[in-house]
């Protein structure tokens, strides 16, 4: 199942809102339909947004090129804006975009057929290289687990939040490829429960063995004894190895530790924000309250409670036991290790 489809400069992006009970797609015609669809969550997860905002960046272009050379520079400059603003912790968000603008930039001496053609070359690039990068990461981290291995996940790091394959989930479907006797403990995922609509929706549709668990489960399946590694994705990693990712990963990382159970991130390059120096840089997105106060439109709390609803949180190295990357997986100490992704 393809979270995002570009074909004859049409993007359409898989409504993960509606899943699983639905599936339905979404068709972007213009730039602001993809800036409200990654606000929105119609697409989430870091890769993903990333490859939606690339191909956004395409349909800007194709809009605004017959505009005269500073006019279309200027409409392109907007373009870039309003989709950096769309969500503010995944950096590859602001990868993704950084990439198209260079080569907006390298091609503006073009003719317009070759500038629309080199911008969707870059934005399938980057499609391309993220399943391309999944599975090395899939690689690198099968070979760190066991024969036989219970693994608990937290949101949805899968195909749902790249171009395909996934990173925490590319990890279980490698070892599975591998020949190894892989289960998955799915958290839910408050609130918006991409683990329990997303993650186990994949894994069932893989034929992987997985078993869903509420939130406040996970420390109890680890006193059990059931978990024998921990995996996650990430949405930004600063250059001491702080990772932000959905909220709930911090707290299952302290629990790991308590736990003596391996916490494994698993991330492609474009996820490491080298600029900043650790996680309390990461800017951490606050999203809607009703999100907390109603389930699929349910009240579940009063309408007028008030709420906090961080997106993210941040897991200080030292609760790491290792970043599996395309390039390898990095160990501890991060500071010095972490070079490898430069
Ligand atoms: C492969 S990284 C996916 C990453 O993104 C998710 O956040 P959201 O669903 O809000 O986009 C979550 O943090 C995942 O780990």
């Amino acid at each position: 199942m393809k979270p995002i489809i570009w074909s004859k400069y049409k993007l359409e992006l898989l409504d993960q809102r509606l899943l699983p009970v639905t599936i339905e797609y979404v068709k972007c015609s213009n730039y602001k339909d993809v800036a409200d669809a990654i606000k929105s969550m119609v697409v989430r997860g870091a890769p993903a947004i990333g490859i939606a905002a690339a191909f956004g960046v395409v349909l800007g272009a194709l809009e605004f090129i017959d505009e005269d050379k500073i006019e279309f520079e200027k409409k392109m400059q907007s373009v870039f804006e309003s989709l950096a603003s769309t969500r503010p912790t995944a950096v590859n968000l602001f990868w993704a975009i950084s990439k198209m603008k260079d080569t907006l930039f390298d091609c503006l001496n073009l003719n317009k057929d070759e500038i629309i053609a080199s911008l969707e070359k870059k934005a399938i690039e980057i499609l391309d290289e993220d399943l391309m990068l999944n599975k090395k990461i899939g690689e690198f981290g099968a070979s760190l687990l066991p024969e036989k291995c219970s693994v608990l996940t937290h949101c949805n790091a899968g195909a749902l939040a790249t171009a395909g394959w996934g990173t925490a989930l590319g990890v279980i479907r490698s070892a599975k490829e591998m020949g190894k006797d892989i289960k998955v403990f799915a958290d839910e995922t408050r609130p918006l429960l991409q683990g329990a609509r997303l993650t186990a929706f994949e894994l069932m549709q893989d034929g992987i063995d997985v078993t869903l668990i509420s939130d406040n489960m996970a420390g109890y399946v680890m006193k059990l004894g059931l978990i024998d590694a921990v995996i996650v994705g990430a949405d930004r990693i600063a250059a001491n190895g702080d990772t932000a990712n959905k909220i709930g990963t911090y707290s299952l990382s302290v629990l790991a530790k308590e736990h003596k159970v391996p916490f494994y991130i698993a991330a492609p390059y474009s996820t490491f924000d080298l600029q900043i120096k650790s996680g309390d840089e990461i800017p951490i997105e606050e999203r809607n309250h009703d999100e907390v106060r109603k389930l699929f439109n349910i009240e579940i709390a009063p309408k007028d409670v008030k709420v906090f609803n961080p997106s993210f949180d941040v897991t200080p190295n030292e609760n790491i036991t290792a970043i599996i990357t395309d390039k390898g997986v990095i160990k501890p100490p991060f500071i010095e290790n972490i070079k490898i992704m430069r």
